[in-house]
């Protein structure tokens, strides 16, 4: 099994694609109820990323519904991308946020209410692959890795997989951090 990150992108990128429609839903919807077990005790800030469905990235917009009927004083904070600083900057949904898809297909805020990362007590982190410890590849700009150095050091990180993880990625770095938690369709794994 390959295990550097580069390698991996394809693979799970390959993987990713080759899922079909109902197989996609099938990810959601196990996904989505698994999240319904997350202790969501003392979040006051939520941050998730809004999905590009059509690459087959985890549908955010299931949790986004339940979290409004459920835990309707949670507030959500969604990313928008610089794609020179490499930097994500963060919009709460709300009545005042605007969306529009990026160069890349990302839903991602134009205008409305900012919010500082240390205000966010847990993050759902989009990926491609995890591994047994906790480690992530994502899409390589490393956007994540500069986002979670802002926050707080209590922030709890949970990872969105489709798969489950692989044993090991080798070359991981400085600046790559282990996330608190994974969901995937099969259960919750804590690190
Ligand atoms: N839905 C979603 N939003 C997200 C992320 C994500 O993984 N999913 N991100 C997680 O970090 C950040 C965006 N990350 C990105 C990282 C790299 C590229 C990128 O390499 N784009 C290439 C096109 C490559 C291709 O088409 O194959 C480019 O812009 O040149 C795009 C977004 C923030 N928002
Ligand atoms: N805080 C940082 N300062 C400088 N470089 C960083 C920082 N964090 C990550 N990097 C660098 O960014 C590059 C991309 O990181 P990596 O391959 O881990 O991205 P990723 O986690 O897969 O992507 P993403 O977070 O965008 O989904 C790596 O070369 C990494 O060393």
């Amino acid at each position: 099994m390959e295990t550097r990150k580069a390698q991996l992108r394809k693979l799970f990128l390959e993987k990713r694609k080759a899922l079909g429609e109902s197989e996609f839903r099938l990810i959601n919807t196990a996904i989505l109820e698994q999240f319904k077990q997350i202790d969501l005790a003392g979040v006051n800030v939520l941050h998730l990323f809004l999905s590009i469905v059509e690459k087959h990235e985890i549908d955010t917009s299931l949790m986004v519904d339940y979290l409004h009927k459920k835990y309707p004083h949670i507030k959500i904070a969604v990313p928008q991308s610089n794609f020179s600083s490499l930097t994500l900057t963060h919009f709460l949904i709300d009545d005042d946020l605007v969306i529009e898809k990026n160069n890349w297909n990302i839903p991602e805020p134009v205008s409305g209410n900012k919010i500082s990362p240390e205000r966010i007590d847990m993050i759902l982190v989009p990926l491609l692959a995890i591994d047994k410890k906790g480690f992530r590849v994502g899409y390589g700009k490393g956007f994540y890795d500069r986002f979670l150095i802002e926050c707080r050091s209590d922030i709890k990180t949970i990872g969105l997989s489709q798969f489950e993880p692989i044993e090991r990625i080798n070359d991981t770095d400085e600046y790559d951090f282990p996330l608190n938690a994974c969901i995937t369709p099969s259960g919750i794994i804590y690190f």
